[in-house]
This record gives C-alpha cells, structure tokens and sequence, in this order.
C-alpha cells in the first residue's frame, strides 16, 4: 500500500529558491512528504530584494485550491504569503472544515525589508486565518503585529503566546526569536505549556527564507503524524543545520541549505540521531 503523507503549501514564489513556496517544496522534499503548492502571488525577488509583485486572481486561487482538495487530500498543510484581505477571506473559507493540520507563517515583510503584506491585511489575518491554525510561526515583529505591543526579551515572547492562543484562537504558536540577540530560542506553547528549543546563533548573513523553511518542515511533520512538540523539535534541528551550510549564492542574503543536516551526517531526526 502506498503509505506516502502529503503536505500542501499554499503562498508566494521566488524564483531564486530560498524562500516561499520553493522553500517548501524542497523541505517537504527533504522531510520525505509528497509537496504541493497552491501560488498565491508570484513575486520577482532574489537574494539582494523583492522587484515587484502580481498578485493571482482571486477565482484562479480557487481553481487551484479545488484541483488539490478534490483530487489529492493533503494530511497537512501551510499558508505563508497571502497578501490581501480577499485571500484571506477565500482561505478561511475553504480551511473552515477540513480537519487536518493548518500551519500559519504570518509573512509579512521579507528579511530584505520589502513588503510581502499589504498593510491594511496585516490586522485581519487575526481575525480571519488565526482562529483556523493549529499553530503559527511569527517571527518578532510579526508577533507584535498580531500582539499590539512590543516583544523583546523571552517574558514578552511567553505573555504573547498566551495572548495568540487564548484571545485569538490559534490551537498553538512558535514565536521565533531569531530576531532577538544571543541564542536563537523558539517558544512553542500549546495553550497549557511552554517548551523552549534553543539552537546556538550562527552568524551568517545568509538567512534568506529560514520562517519558510522551518515552517515547512514542521507542516512536514505534523503531515507524518507528530506530536506539536516533536515536529518543532525536528524542524529546529532542520532549520539549525540549514542555517549551519547555508549557501554563499547571489549577490545578498543567500538561501539556506535545505541538505544541511545531510552534510553533518545526520540521516534522520526521527531516530533522535
Ligand atoms: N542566525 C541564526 N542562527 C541560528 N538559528 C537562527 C538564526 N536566525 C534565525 N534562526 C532560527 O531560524 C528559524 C526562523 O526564524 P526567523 O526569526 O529567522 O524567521 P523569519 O524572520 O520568519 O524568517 P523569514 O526571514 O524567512 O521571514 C527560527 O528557528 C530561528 O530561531
Ligand atoms: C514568497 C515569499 N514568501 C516568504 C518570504 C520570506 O522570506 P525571507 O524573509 O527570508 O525573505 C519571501 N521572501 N518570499
């Protein structure tokens, strides 16, 4: 019998292949799921920034997102960028009740500072997609988007994953504190507990889709049938080797190494190697 998990990612191009729905192909690829993808809006970005963005119309993001639900049924799934309110309101609408893992990366603004969100959505996604997720994965600027005040030290990162999951209805979230200085430390609380992965900052310049990455391998692993704490704990182990071997490509921030845990030798994180 054909026992292959499938993971769908629903979100932005780059034609570069560091980040959005590229990054999510090649993670699934890795953490050994069948990908899909649903494109949202194609973005002309590379390494150094975004050059301009079209958006799909909103009747042919239907058509696609009907092509997979109506033919391969995804056991997990993510959203990255979606730009406008009008997505959101056709995501929420479609992912009201389909009852398998939903991992929202609320993208916003790309690490070269463009912006992938328009403004005025950025306030409606907690209304509109939050309440639907199993867990999201802001980064810290996102999570004071969401939050509406400011998050910088590990106690605020803590008071606002309460405020994600109890005021507005996320089933859990990560607030990643890549942003933040010293070790690079994740909180995932899952409505009762806080569990801390802390990861040793490597410095490099080259981080160029990292939120993708590591949202993507934990879709991954919840597709597998992980618990919450085991795929965030796979997928930091993932995106730490990833940020490690990063790759010295384009002339700006370069992509992560979506092999690097094959590099260091690991064959698997499902065996606690
Ligand atoms: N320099 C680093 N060394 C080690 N881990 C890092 C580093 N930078 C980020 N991380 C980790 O990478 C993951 C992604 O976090 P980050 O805060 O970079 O996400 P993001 O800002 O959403 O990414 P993106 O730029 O793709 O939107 C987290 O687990 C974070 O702790
Ligand atoms: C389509 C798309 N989605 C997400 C990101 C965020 O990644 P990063 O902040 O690392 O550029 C991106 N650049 N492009």
């Amino acid at each position: 019998m054909n026992q292959v998990k499938t993971a769908l990612t629903i979100a932005g191009t780059d034609p570069s292949g560091g980040a959005g729905i590229q990054a999510d192909l090649k993670t699934f690829q890795e953490r050994e799921v069948y990908g899909m993808s649903v494109i949202t809006s194609v973005v002309a970005q590379n390494t150094t920034g975004v050059e301009a963005i079209e958006h799909l119309p909103i009747d042919f993001i239907e058509k696609q997102l009907h092509s997979i639900f109506s033919d391969i049924y995804p056991d997990a799934l993510k959203s990255g960028m979606i730009a406008t309110i009008e997505m959101m309101e056709l995501l929420a609408d479609t992912l009201k009740d389909k009852r398998i893992p939903f991992v929202i990366d609320p993208v916003m603004v790309a690490k070269s500072g463009d912006t992938l969100m328009e403004e005025k959505s950025r306030r409606v996604i907690r209304e509109s997609l939050v309440p639907l997720a199993t867990v999201v994965t802001p980064n810290i600027p996102e999570t004071e988007i969401l939050v509406d005040f400011k998050v910088e030290s590990y106690e605020s990162m803590k008071k606002a994953a309460k405020v994600i999951v109890h005021e507005l209805g996320s089933k859990a979230v990560v607030i990643k504190g890549g942003h933040l200085n010293g070790a690079a430390t994740d909180v995932l609380y899952d409505g009762k507990e806080f569990f801390d992965f802390t990861a040793e900052r490597t410095n490099t310049k080259h981080t160029h889709g990292t939120g993708c990455t590591f949202s993507a391998a934990i879709t991954a692993e919840l597709a597998k049938g992980k618990t919450m704490e085991e795929a965030v704990g796979i997928s930091k182990q993932f995106i730490t080797d990833a940020i490690q071997y990063s790759l010295e490509l384009g002339k700006g921030n370069g992509p992560t190494n979506h092999w690097g845990y094959r590099l260091k030798g690991v064959p698997s994180y499902e065996k606690g190697e």
